[in-house]
């Protein structure tokens, strides 16, 4: 299977619950959703003319749009060049694309796996994957998000600014089966004290934990 790869890169997991975790970030491109604080915008557009050769994406420094095409066997010859085991497939919105010939590579050959959705998406990813769920309510792409993204998240990590994103997160968690099984996080959706405090006010009042974005602030990628 054949996927559209934005970067490959190298850091520390910055958020939810594996904060903390070196991990090696294969960034896809394309997403419709639309959020308008999002802080990934140049991977939205999945253009032909911005198509380029796998070194032009690899542990780039600056923000771009162009990508290139790389299926799961190229994709796990390059993680050799690392050292970190457990890869984070992000994007741009993943889970446009069939992700199990992905991760069932990487789980057969020694990694773990992690997805990082909207749950905008029918998730399709080996069953061993770690699925983080950011929910994305009401954005201009008007997609919803679907039952069985809550159902398969191992954590859903909703981003907060507002009263009113709790109480979205809230109705979310009633379409789930059991809670006992899913770590919920709260994620301001900026660095500012306000959208901070709101969510640790939230997470301490209904036992949920805080996803900082810790990449930020250590000024890593
Ligand atoms: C860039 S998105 C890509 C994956 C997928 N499209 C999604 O939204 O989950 C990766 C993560 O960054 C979060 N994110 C994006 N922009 C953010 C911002 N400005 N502040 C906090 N989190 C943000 C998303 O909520 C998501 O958890
Ligand atoms: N360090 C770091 N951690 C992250 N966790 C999720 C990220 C993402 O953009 O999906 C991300 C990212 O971009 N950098
Ligand atoms: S779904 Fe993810 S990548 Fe797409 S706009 Fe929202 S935050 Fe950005
Ligand atoms: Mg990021």
């Amino acid at each position: 299977m054949n996927y559209p790869v934005n970067e490959i890169f190298e850091t520390i997991q910055g958020e939810g619950a594996k904060t903390g975790v070196p991990s090696i970030f294969i960034r896809l491109q394309g997403c419709p959703v639309g959020c308008s604080w999002c802080d990934t915008k140049h991977t939205w557009e999945l253009n032909d003319n911005e198509k380029v050769s796998v070194e032009n994406i690899i542990n780039i420094s600056n923000a771009s749009s162009m990508w290139a095409e790389l299926d799961e066997i190229s994709l796990l010859a390059r993680l050799k060049h690392y050292s970190a085991k457990h890869v984070v497939i992000t994007g741009g919105e993943p889970c446009l694309y069939d992700l199990r010939p992905l991760t069932e590579t990487l789980n057969k050959n020694g990694y773990t796996s992690q997805i990082e959705t909207s749950g905008t998406f029918e998730i399709f990813t080996d069953n061993s994957t770690y699925v983080t769920v950011s929910p994305k309510v009401g954005m201009k792409g008007g997609f919803k998000v679907l039952q069985s993204a809550i159902n398969r998240a191992d954590e859903i990590k909703h981003p907060i600014a507002t009263e009113q994103h709790i109480e979205d997160l809230k109705a979310l968690l009633k379409l789930r089966n059991s809670l006992d099984d899913v770590c919920v996080c709260l994620q301001p959706i900026s660095q500012k004290p306000r959208a901070t405090e709101l969510a640790i006010h939230h997470c301490i009042k209904n036992n949920w934990r805080l996803s900082v974005q810790m990449h930020k602030y250590l000024s890593i990628d």
